[in-house]
């Protein structure tokens, strides 16, 4: 075996053979969560020259699916981390520069080797593997991607993070049908800017000076750009903190920011409410149609799972009980003002000696404490007041009815949770809260399929689930 070359890195990786998996890459000192690694530079392909030539080599195994049908080696560290159902390290794919950005989400101890998730349609057996992988009948072999046909190479790049995931082959079952925000308090919101226009002629001079400057940028496109109620007309400017300077010609009034709704309306019923705040684009999708999981979208969640996993564990270290909750930033989370970044919460029920301190409620408490610092310019407006409206948690526990009535008050928009309770649960175990008559908002709930990630460490004990 060839001697494992020295590699400079200002976070001090580096390079050394894994057992079964050849080479990867190590901390040789502890890493914060957060922090960004490595950064790679990638090499592009394009798709032709990519099907001549690249597939038929060995770089079919080190490329990541980019953006334009082209495909991408990443130079430096990027090519040599290993695969992990339970990676802990994220990747990004930056196109502007041409990059791929590495960042740890979870604490790194030295020594240990730092893996990314590749997907869930590997080519090679994973030699960590909780659950034996699949392997193609008569073969006792790795799956080599070069031993398959044409057509399923291109299937089964497992680096393609927009390929979507079928439903089945999801890491979590969903409990409850999706519902859409259908009451105005749900309803989340943007801040953009808009100015009056007194003068109606004066909008199409307003659209092609917009065009000019390419503030439309496609990030409000589930908006009309022009509302026009009671005589007056409205001009929806940018979704930018400051507004740029507007043509001098026209007779425009002075600038000023509204709350608008953030994406488009999914039903009649929603499209009256946002429409009301500002005129919206209809976007339905067919009944029972869900939210598509690409994998990297599975691998955002991936990461906030292992994230309370890890909250969960050190409860436990400190003499609590192990649950813990997180939220992370939403998945399509494009306004750079969002608040907050992200949030995270354990069971301190012991260690206060305190019985309603559960991670939700630690969680919502905390939340609440930050948005009561918050500008007080929000407060009053529509859905500012609702602490989790748009937000995911993830919980290492189904939470209790209490906890569940606190996410549902929150207006959450989703319930992801490892380990059910079966007779104390409020979503799904004992009743199921969002279900029930009479309640005014409801959400998603999703149970992470315990043999994918098998945090077996972090069970109850019995007498908790009473
Ligand atoms: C992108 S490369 C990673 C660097 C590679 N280990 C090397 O030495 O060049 C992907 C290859 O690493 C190996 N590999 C990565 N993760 C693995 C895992 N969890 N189990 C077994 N082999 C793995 C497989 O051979 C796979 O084709």
């Amino acid at each position: 075996m060839p001697t494992a070359p020295a590699h400079l890195n200002s976070t001090g990786l580096c390079i050394k053979y894994s057992e079964g998996k050849g080479r990867g890459v190590f901390a040789t000192q502890t890493i914060p969560p957060q922090k960004i690694i490595e950064i790679s530079p990638v090499l592009l392909f394009g798709a032709d020259e990519y099907d001549a030539h690249g597939k038929h080599t060995a770089l079919d195994h080190y490329t990541f699916k980019w953006p334009g049908a082209r495909l991408a080696l990443a130079l430096g560290l990027g090519s040599l981390f290993n695969h992990s159902e339970n990676p802990n390290v994220s990747f990004e794919l930056d196109t502007s520069t041409e990059s791929i950005r590495y960042k740890t989400f979870t604490t790194i101890a030295p020594g240990e080797e730092l893996c990314i998730f590749y997907g869930h349609n590997l080519w090679f057996l994973d030699v960590n593997a909780s659950v034996p992988m699949p392997v193609p009948e008569g073969s006792t072999e790795p799956l080599p991607l070069l031993g398959l046909d044409d057509e399923q190479q291109v299937e089964v790049n497992p680096l393609d993070p927009d390929e979507e995931v079928p439903e089945d082959a999801l890491p979590f079952v969903k409990l409850k049908p999706p519902l859409e925000e259908e009451d105005i308090e749900s309803i989340r919101t943007i801040e953009v800017w808009v100015i009056d226009v007194p003068e109606v002629k004066h909008v199409g001079a307003l659209l092609s000076w917009l065009k000019k400057t390419g503030l439309d940028d496609g990030t409000l496109g589930h908006l009309k750009r022009v509302q026009k109620s009671e005589g007056q007309t409205r001009f929806l400017i940018t979704h930018l903190p400051t507004c740029p300077p507007l043509p001098v010609n026209l007779s425009l009034g002075k600038p000023y920011t509204i709350r608008v709704p953030s994406s488009p309306a999914l039903t009649q019923t929603s499209l009256a409410l946002k429409s009301s705040l500002w005129p919206t684009v209809y976007a339905p999708k067919r009944k029972g149609e869900t939210e598509p999981w690409s994998r990297r979208k599975v691998s955002w969640a991936r990461q906030a799972m292992m994230h309370a996993i890890g909250d969960a564990r050190k409860a436990r270290v400190s003499g609590d009980i192990p649950i813990a909750a997180y939220i992370p930033v939403p998945f399509d989370e494009t306004d750079p003002l969002f608040r907050p970044v992200s949030a995270a919460s354990r069971d301190t029920r012991h260690s206060t000696k305190h019985p309603l301190r559960h991670a939700v409620q630690n969680l919502v408490r905390s939340l609440g404490e930050a948005h009561d610092s918050q500008s007080s310019t929000e407060s009053g407006v529509n859905g500012a007041n609702y602490l989790l409206t748009g937000l995911s948690i993830f919980l290492t526990h189904e939470p209790c009815v209490m906890c569940s009535m606190a996410l549902l008050h929150s207006r959450v928009k989703e319930v992801v949770y490892l380990y059910a309770m079966d007779k104390t649960g409020g979503c799904g175990g004992s009743t199921c809260l969002p279900a029930l008559p009479g309640v005014n908002h409801r959400f998603t709930i999703w149970r992470w399929k315990v043999e994918d990630i098998g945090a077996r460490d972090i069970i109850l004990e019995s007498d908790l689930d009473v």
